[in-house]
Formats: C-alpha cells, structure tokens, sequence
C-alpha cells in the first residue's frame, strides 16, 4: 500500500473507532445515572476547537457557570472530568480516595520517561504504588527532616544569602540562582553530592521534561492512533526520550557513586542511602507498576514488594523533578509578593528580631514562635500554586457521585481556585492577608482542612514531600528576612519604587527585586551566623 494510502485509511479507521467508542461510551450509563454534563464533542477532536491554547482557568471558569461545577471536557480522545468545588474535591480527594487516587496513563510521561509508571508520581494507584509511597514516607517523615536534612537546607540557604548579598548593590531576577539552589539543594539531599557538572545535566533534562509535564500536553493521548505512525511518535515524544536518555546516563553514575560511598561508610544519610537500604531490589525481577497493581491485591499487602533498579532510580528521579519544579514555582513568586508588601516583611521581621535577637538563623525549634512568616507563606501559597488543577488523578473502578457515573480510568482534575478564592472561606479571598491563617491572639490557626492551602493536594496521593518543602520555604524566606528587605526596582528618573504587576509574575514573566542588607549585616557576619 501507497504510504499515503496507508495513511488515509488509518485515519478513516480512527474516524469509525472514535465514533463507534462515543456511541458505546453513551450506551453504557447505568440506568438511574445522570450523564455529565459538558460542551457537546465533535468526533475525534472532541471539545478542542472550544479549549486548545485557552488557559485552563478560563475554560473551567466558562464551563463552570453553564454546566456545574462537575462537568467533562473531551481532548480529543481524552475525556476529562472538572472538579470546581471545594467540597466535592474534599470528598473525592479524602472520602472517596480509594477510587480517585491513581494517574492516567500518559504517553510521554508514563510510558516513555518513567518506563511504563515505574515511578511514585506516575504510577497507578495499587500494590507498586503504596510500596513505593511506604519507602519514601519513612525517609521524608518531619523527624528525618529536622534531623537529617535541615542542616543541609541551612548551608545551602546560607550560600543562596551570599550570593543574595553580594548583588545587593543592584536590582535583578533572581530565577536562575534560585533555580541553581533547589538543584545543589536537592542532589545533596538525595544523593549527599552536588556540582555545576551535576547541576548543568540536572537543568538540561529537566528544562527537557518541563516540556512534557503541563496537562494540556500529550497529543498522543488526544490522539493515540498517532504512536502507530513510527517516525510521528519518535517526533511527538522526543522531549520524553531525550530527557529520558539524560536521566538515564545521570542517575547510573549517581547509583554507582551511591553504592561505592555506602561500602565506605555504611551511616550515610542521605534520602537515596535511606530508600536504597529499606527498598527491597532485586537484579533478576522486573517490576510492571500497571500489571503490579491489579486489583483484589490486598492478600499480598504484608508482602515486601521486589522493585528493580530502574524503579528505584526513578524514584529518586521523581524527588528531584517534584522539589525543583515545585519549589522554583513558589520562590519565584514570593519575593515579588514580599517586595510589594513591606509592611507583611516588617511584621516577620518583628517577630523573627525579638526570636533571634539578629545573631542567628532560626531552627525549628523556633517555629512557634514565627507564626506570622508562617501564615505568610501559607497565604502566597494560596494566592498562588503555579498551575490551576492538582496534578491528575484518575479512577481505579467505575463510580456514582451525586448521580453522576464516572467510569473507571477517567481522569480527573480538580481546580485550586473554588477552595483558595473562595468567600464561604475567606474574609479576603482576592487579596494576600496572611491574616487569614492567624487567630486573634496572633497565633497561627490550627490546621483547617478547606482553609489551608491545597497547593500541597489532599489525601492518599497527597504531596509525600510536604515536610522537606515547608521546611525549606520557611527557612529560605525567614534567613532572607532577617538579613534583608526585599525591595521593589527604583525608577531610574523618580527614584519611586516601581510596584510590580503581580498578574504578570503569576504568568512566569521575570522581574527585578533588590535584597538590600537590614543594619548592621555584612559579609562578614552571615559567615559567622549559625
Ligand atoms: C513548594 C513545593 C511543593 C509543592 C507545591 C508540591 C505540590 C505537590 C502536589 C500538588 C502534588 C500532587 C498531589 C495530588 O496528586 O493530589 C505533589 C505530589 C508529589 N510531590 Fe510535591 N510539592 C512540593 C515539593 C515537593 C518536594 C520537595 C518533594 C520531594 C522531596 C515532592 C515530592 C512529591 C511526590 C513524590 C509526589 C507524588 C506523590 C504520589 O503520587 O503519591 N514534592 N506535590
């Protein structure tokens, strides 16, 4: 057959699959169910036409006020079911977790990158799930943090300040040393090593993976008849091989290196030592997270799950890709935040100088005491998570919710705005007020399940990094607080501070701040400041 034969007919064939696929999708609704409601699909591309290259935020905004606040989306062969209510996002996140807590199945991500889900983040819900979850909870947990980790927070947040300090003199973006920072950061923490080598290939695969992580990304999926097509799929998911490739090569040497450190000394602590001795590994099994996790597995839960290498390197792989790519997200925001309210600085300077009495950096221990640098990082977090939707979820088996039948391996995604922005919740939902999260005695409000942020998500597949992020956002933002003033650029003519567009940093558009040093704080003294 003529290649462009052969192609006509695979689409015509793609044609009768889609429509025949709608139809049986339509017919299989239990009777007493109510179908979702969404935007009428046209055949294979679905509601594209209405939503490709429209902001998440804006279509679930439109949809939301004509269809509800469940309704379903198709791209292309995709269907997506929105969730755009903070109770019912609680329900499914937390009631309903047993269903809702796996991952759809992404071409590149899934299969290419991670090897068919061999990962945390990308694995379905199930058996290899939960072993993995169990390995990296007990190496994450807020002891092992404080005790493990946080000195090498304190170094690494240390070095972040000199470099802080030594452009103090000028006004500039500080992206690119923050990125560098949760990268050194993180390789020491995982693997007890960093370098600009290491760091140079760790930015490559993962400016190489960012390609590939946004939702609305994946035309495969939108269109799966396309992976058929050899050099088509080669083209689609070339970001997922080269990143893979790159994470490939890196995390080998990080293992060897991993493994010669540990014959030498057998106390190392980093994240990697600790998950290489309580991961069960073998060289002869392969594991398959999706054939893995099949249902009914409960029998085998007090069995040790045998992962293989390649599992435990991406493991690691997904630790580092889940701390850079979320932390830079919040950094890059709050100093814009800060140098646009002075006064919010000023009150965590007050209660950091009356702590510290300026002569050192806070520890955990001080934390009781700073309750309103942690309402500020709590309410930035709110104002803004850097995407509108959690990461997908997906359903393990077919369910009705509020009459609404969702089948089984629909995904889901669940919008941050209706819990953060919400005025059931807030005295002042569109505004940053950290004293949202303070009780009339000044102190921090005790954890509120619908108030507190969900950037972190909910639940079972809940961000499992949750203690080592918080410890490194309060500790990056209270040491530069009580070293500095986070200040806006300064018209060159005027000399008027140039309050910044924080729609515009919101969107990932750079901007300048400067990091003046507070009285009395020289080189010489952060040196010596423990
Ligand atoms: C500001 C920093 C961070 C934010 C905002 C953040 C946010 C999130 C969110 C929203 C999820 C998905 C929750 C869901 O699907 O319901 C997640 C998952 C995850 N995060 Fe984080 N994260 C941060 C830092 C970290 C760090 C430092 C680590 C590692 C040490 C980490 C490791 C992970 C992993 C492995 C998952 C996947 C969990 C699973 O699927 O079971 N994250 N994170």
């Amino acid at each position: 057959m003529e290649f462009p034969t052969f192609l006509f007919t695979l689409f015509f064939a793609a044609i009768i699959y889609v429509f025949f696929n709608n139809q049986r999708k339509k017919s299989k609704i239990p009777n007493g169910c109510i179908p979702l409601p969404g935007p009428t699909p046209l055949p294979i591309i679905g509601n594209l036409h209405q939503i490709n290259n429209v902001p998440i935020q804006d279509f679930i905004d439109k949809f939301s006020n004509e269809y509800g606040p469940i309704f379903q989306v198709h791209y292309g062969a995709e269907t997506w079911v929105i969730l755009n209510d903070y109770e019912i996002v609680k329900d499914v996140l937390v009631k309903r977790s047993a269903i809702y807590s796996s991952r759809p199945y992404n071409d590149a991500t899934t299969r290419v990158y991670f090897d068919g889900g061999k990962s945390i983040g990308f694995s379905p819900y199930g058996k290899y799930w939960r072993a993995m979850r169990a390995v990296s909870h007990q190496a994450l947990t807020q002891k092992m943090v404080n005790i493990n980790y946080r000195d090498i927070i304190h170094t690494e947040v240390k070095n972040l300040m000199i470099k802080f300090y030594n452009r103090s003199s000028e006004s500039f973006n500080p992206t690119d040393d923050l990125r560098f920072f949760l990268i050194n950061l993180s390789t020491t923490i995982l693997f007890g090593q960093k370098s600009e080598k290491l760091s140079l290939q760790i930015e490559q695969m993962i400016s190489e993976i960012a390609q590939i992580l946004r939702p609305e990304n994946g035309t495969i999926d939108k269109f799966p008849w396309l992976k058929y097509i050899p050099f088509v799929e080669k083209r689609l998911n070339r970001h997922a091989y080269k990143a893979r490739d790159l994470a490939r090569e890196l995390f080998k040497h990080l293992l060897e290196d991993l493994r010669q450190k540990l014959k030498e000394n057998e106390n190392e602590n980093s994240f990697a030592a600790h998950v290489l001795k309580n991961m069960n590994i073998s060289s002869d099994i392969v594991s398959k997270p999706y054939e893995d996790s099949l249902e009914n597995d409960d029998d085998e839960l007090k069995k040790q799950f045998v992962f293989d290498e390649v599992d435990f390197m991406n493991l690691n792989n997904s630790f580092l890709i889940a701390s850079a790519i979320t932390s830079l997200n919040f950094f890059q925001w709050i100093w814009a935040l800060l140098a646009n309210y002075p006064e919010a600085q000023r009150k965590i300077q007050k209660e950091l100088d009356e702590c510290l009495q300026g002569n050192r950096f806070q520890t955990p221990q001080d934390d009781l005491k700073l309750p309103y640098l942690w309402a500020t990082i709590k309410e930035s977090l709110r104002c803004r998570t850097g995407s509108s939707t959690l990461m997908k979820h997906s359903t393990t088996k077919d369910d009705v919710y509020r009459g609404y039948y969702i089948p089984a391996k629909t995904t889901i995604m669940m919008s941050y705005k209706s819990a953060h922005t919400s005025e059931k919740l807030f005295e002042r939902p569109n505004e940053f007020y950290p004293e949202h999260y303070l009780d009339e005695n000044g102190q921090l409000k005790k954890y509120d399940d619908l108030r507190d942020p969900w950037t972190f998500g909910r639940g079972r597949r809940a961000c499992v990094g949750q203690n080592l992020a918080e410890r490194n956002l309060i500790t990056t933002v209270g040491y530069a607080l009580t070293l500095f003033n986070v200040e806006n650029d300064y018209d060159s003519i005027t000399g008027n501070p140039i309050k910044l567009d924080l729609k515009r940093v919101d969107k990932r558009q750079p901007y300048k701040v400067r990091f003046v040093p507070r009285p009395g704080v020289t080189l010489e003294k952060i040196m010596q400041m423990n």
